[in-house]
């Protein structure tokens, strides 16, 4: 083992962060080499010569390309070196080009999207599955078991079939695939992820508020109950199939609550919150609709355990999310804001002193489609099939 210290190292993009970074058993070009990164985490990845740049070594599958988070995946593979996109499925759209259904998209050399009825998994490695709830169980219970699924739906998150037909007020058809599937919050579950066939990505709600929320539980800094969530989402979070309610007319200059007491991210919420507590935990969500496209925002008003101070909470979020790359934790007294993120895979958190003794105020960020939905998904897949995990997700925010 040879060891050796950067300042960056770079591979097709910026993969490793500044460190120390050893390297193990270089013999060939194509050989697997592991990097060290100052100590903190360990990442795999194959040593390229730049002529190999365009090659890509994953065939992946995009089903539901012609929706937003389909779209958002494609953007977000236009920079990855190792995943190249071989099938994708539409349902309505299905024989149009990417290029014709989302015109940002016609520089991308891609497929026609055939309808899943139609697809050849024999060549495809893995798959992005972005279709709704319901019909997603039914069409991943028919695929080839080769493959390495990431789903962005709802439908293998809740590890209670009865909680899921409750709240999703349908049987639930594939109830020994839920069982396999593993709920990918990247950065609580990571070690899960990395062994996981079926991965459950969550939801953009639930995303936002247990990120800075189970650090907090698990170090047992906040009390279990009078947790209040107050979350805003962008329009595109309802999908490109959305009807009347999400009309520009009916969205702009205003904002709307919506499935209030009653949201289905609850359960999903209230799951990973109890799993950090280990104890029922419930909360009290209420989300919001805004006159914005993307972005994200959860408030969340919680109580402090007995003797815990603000800076108590600081410190834990800042020692949870100091080596991890996408979740960023701000200076003291700076809010968080949509625009901070942006286009990119980042939660950004803060916590601030509540008027009321004993209590905090908790703000995080995410943009819907990329941390919240399409970029853990990728962030997933990455861990899953051995690459760096940041590999074609370090677009910075778009801002202004
Ligand atoms: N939007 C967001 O911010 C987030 C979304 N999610 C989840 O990700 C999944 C995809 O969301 P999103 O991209 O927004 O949804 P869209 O409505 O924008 O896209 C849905 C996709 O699924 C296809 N589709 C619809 N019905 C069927 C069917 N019966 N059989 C096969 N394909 C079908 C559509 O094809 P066609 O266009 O041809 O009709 C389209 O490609 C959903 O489960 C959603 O809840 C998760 C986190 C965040
Ligand atoms: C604005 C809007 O409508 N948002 C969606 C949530 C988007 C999301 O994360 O949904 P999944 O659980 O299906 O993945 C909603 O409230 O149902």
């Amino acid at each position: 083992m040879s060891t050796a210290t950067f300042n960056s190292i770079c591979f097709n993009q910026g993969y490793l962060r500044k460190g120390e970074v050893k390297i193990s058993k270089v013999k060939n070009r194509n050989q697997r080499v592991k990097f060290y990164v100052g100590g903190a985490s360990v990442l795999s990845t194959k040593c390229m010569q730049s002529s190999e740049k365009n090659k890509k070594e994953v065939r992946i599958g995009l089903l539901g390309a012609s929706g937003y988070t389909g779209a958002e995946i494609v953007r977000l593979l236009a920079n990855h070196p190792y995943f190249g996109i071989t099938l994708m499925t539409a349902d309505r759209k299905a024989g149009q080009s990417m290029g014709s259904v989302f015109p940002h998209l016609i520089t991308q050399d891609l497929p026609t999207m055939v309808s899943v009825k139609d697809a050849d998994f024999s060549s495809v490695d893995a798959v992005f599955c972005c279709l709704p709830h319901g019909t997603t169980q039914d069409i991943i219970k028919g695929l080839p078991r080769h493959l390495k699924i990431v789903d962005l739906s709802a439908d293998f998150r809740l590890r209670d079939i009865a909680e899921y037909e409750e709240w999703y007020g349908q049987p639930h058809s594939a109830s020994d695939l839920q069982k396999e599937a593993v709920y990918g919050l990247t950065e609580i579950s990571r070690e899960d992820v990395k062994n996981a066939r079926l991965v459950a990505n969550p939801g953009c709600y639930p995303t936002s508020i247990q990120l800075p929320l189970v650090p907090l539980i698990k170090a047992k800094l906040i009390e279990h109950r009078n947790i209040i969530i107050d979350s805003k989402s962008g329009v595109s979070g309802a999908g490109r199939g959305a009807k009347e309610a999400n009309l520009y007319s009916e969205i702009a200059e205003g904002i709307y609550s919506y499935g209030v007491t009653k949201h289905r991210h609850v359960p999903e919420i209230e799951q990973g919150l109890s799993d950090a507590a280990q104890s029922k935990i419930n909360v009290s969500f209420t989300p919001h609709l805004m006159p914005m496209i993307r972005g994200m925002q959860s408030t969340i008003y919680v109580e402090m355990s007995q003797g815990v101070t603000m800076e108590d909470l600081y410190q834990q979020l800042r020692k949870s999310y100091e080596d991890e790359e996408f979740v960023k934790l701000l200076d003291k007294g700076v809010v968080p804001r949509t625009h901070n993120v942006r286009g990119s895979n980042y939660c950004f958190m803060n916590v601030f002193p509540d008027r009321i003794p004993g209590r905090a105020i908790i703000i995080s960020v995410i943009d819907n489609l990329v941390k919240g939905a399409s970029g853990q998904a990728l962030q997933n897949l990455n861990i899953m099939l051995g690459y760096p995990e940041n590999t074609g997700l370090l677009y910075q925010p778009l801002f202004p």
